[in-house]
């Protein structure tokens, strides 16, 4: 298994591009399962999830091309020959349920592997299953799988969710575009992506209003044609690189980053004495002095403090000046990384959702191992930050969510290299 070895090298400066976001792609894709006309994307990530998400719509008889010139995604689901995503694949990735939406839209039914649980939580379905339901969707659940059937189409409703959930708030989406009548989702989530995927959509030729709040209403229609559209920058490796001139000093200009992306987290980043400011290609960021205060962290939906940011900032608080508070409140176990951090001489109590972080001087190289996908990274950025060698083992959860990891840091001047076994 290939891992990373990073030498703390002092500050960082020069250019990082971000990609297009992962999590908007992955449920970009599955939008093409809703028409029988092409739909492409451009500015698509070159990432492990990606291809899986691939290998899924093709398993259900789409066509997906290979990424031309690493970033246009042209998919078609003209035939749609199999309507049951299977365990094999779907339990490589949380974000496959979202093609239960519309694939019961087209052709409905649908028969989906529950995706199961995963390192960080419990990841439940039962909020898409639920908004589904409010579109006249009947829902089985057997042998592990979801059968999903709406034999006369669905139809629009009022989904009003208990919680803010991403997925489930795609999934209700993708499927209402084609339902017959109006539907409203009531507490939606309001994500940069929530928006990415109602954008496409309305080039798709759906009726949708309202994304960006918390009430989205959307006009069925009886059919989806073809699109282009370009995938939202990817905000966590937006603000995952914010952190390396940070966690290291020096300057990094990020390309193609925006400030309303990341409201809270930049709010955060200010209290803590960093600056950030606007450039004509996007976002440069500095210390104002030398080591940054603490500062405190509550983890929300949109626009809140994202919970794929958590363990960069906690990898960021390791060296803070005086105790900062992280409390983790959407996924119950997400603080994994906080005994690899403690190996690099961290000091941080966890107790249940918080983890209280007091700042040391200085960290130190360790062995340590990624858990998770977000995990990985604060252990690469402590590992910049730290005196001597660390070695990064179990990479491929970076492999699902940052291209090009090592030639990004490297360009700013980190030492990092990808050992290969
Ligand atoms: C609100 C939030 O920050 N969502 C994050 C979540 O999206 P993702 O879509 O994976 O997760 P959700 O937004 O659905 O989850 C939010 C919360 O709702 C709960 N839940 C969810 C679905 C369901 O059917 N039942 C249920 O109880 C989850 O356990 C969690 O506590 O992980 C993604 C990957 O890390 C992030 O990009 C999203 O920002
Ligand atoms: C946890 C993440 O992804 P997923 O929901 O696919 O597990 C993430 O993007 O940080």
């Amino acid at each position: 298994m290939d891992s990373i070895l990073v030498t703390g090298n002092g500050p960082v400066s020069g250019q990082i591009p971000i990609a297009g976001a992962k999590n908007a792609c992955l449920t970009l894709m599955p939008a093409t399962l809703l028409s029988d006309e092409p739909l492409t994307l451009t500015n698509a990530p070159r990432l492990s999830d990606i291809r899986t998400m691939s290998t899924l719509l093709q398993s259900l008889g789409a066509e997906v091309s290979a990424l031309q010139d690493g970033k246009v995604l042209a998919m078609s689901s003209h035939d749609l020959n199999n309507l049951r995503a299977d365990y094999d694949i779907v339990r490589k990735m949380r974000a496959s349920i979202l093609v239960l939406g519309p694939l019961l839209a087209r052709a409905g039914e649908a028969v989906v592997s529950l995706p199961g649980g995963c390192a960080i939580g419990a990841r439940p379905v039962d909020l898409h299953l639920r908004a589904l339901e409010a579109l006249g969707a009947e829902m089985d659940l057997r042998d592990g799988y979801v059968h999903a059937k709406a034999p006369s189409g669905l139809k629009g409703g009022v989904i009003e969710f208990p919680l803010v959930s991403v997925g489930a708030t795609e999934n209700a989406l993708m499927a209402a575009t084609l339902a017959k009548g109006t539907t409203v989702i009531r507490n939606a989530a309001r994500e940069p992506e929530i928006v990415d995927l109602a954008e496409c959509l309305r080039k798709m030729g759906a009726r949708i209003e309202g994304d960006g709040t918390s009430e989205i209403t959307v006009e069925g229609v009886d059919r989806l044609h073809g699109a282009t559209h370009q995938v939202v920058t990817d905000r966590i490796e937006l603000g995952t690189y914010m952190l390396a001139p940070v966690i290291c000093g020096g300057e990094v200009e990020l390309i193609g980053g925006r400030m309303n992306l990341l409201k809270a987290f930049i709010e955060k980043l200010d209290e803590a004495g960093v600056e950030v400011s606007e450039t004509e290609a996007g976002l440069k960021v500095r210390p104002r002095n030398g080591r940054v205060s603490a500062v405190d962290v509550v983890t929300e939906p949109f626009p809140g403090f994202p919970t794929d940011l958590q363990a960069q900032m906690m990898a960021l608080m390791c060296t803070a000046e005086g105790t900062s508070v992280l409390e983790e409140k959407i996924f119950e176990n997400r603080f994994m990384h906080a005994p690899e951090l403690m190996r690099m001489g961290a000091q941080i109590d966890v107790h249940g959702g918080t983890a209280k972080v007091t700042g040391v001087e200085q960290l130190r190289g360790a062995p340590v191992m990624a858990t998770d996908l977000r995990a990985s990274v604060s252990l690469i950025l402590a590992g910049m930050a730290a005196e001597g060698e660390t070695r990064v083992n179990r990479v491929y959860h970076l492999d699902r969510g940052y291209e090009n990891v090592v030639e990004k840091l490297s360009a700013v001047g980190a030492k990092i290299e990808r050992i290969r076994d």
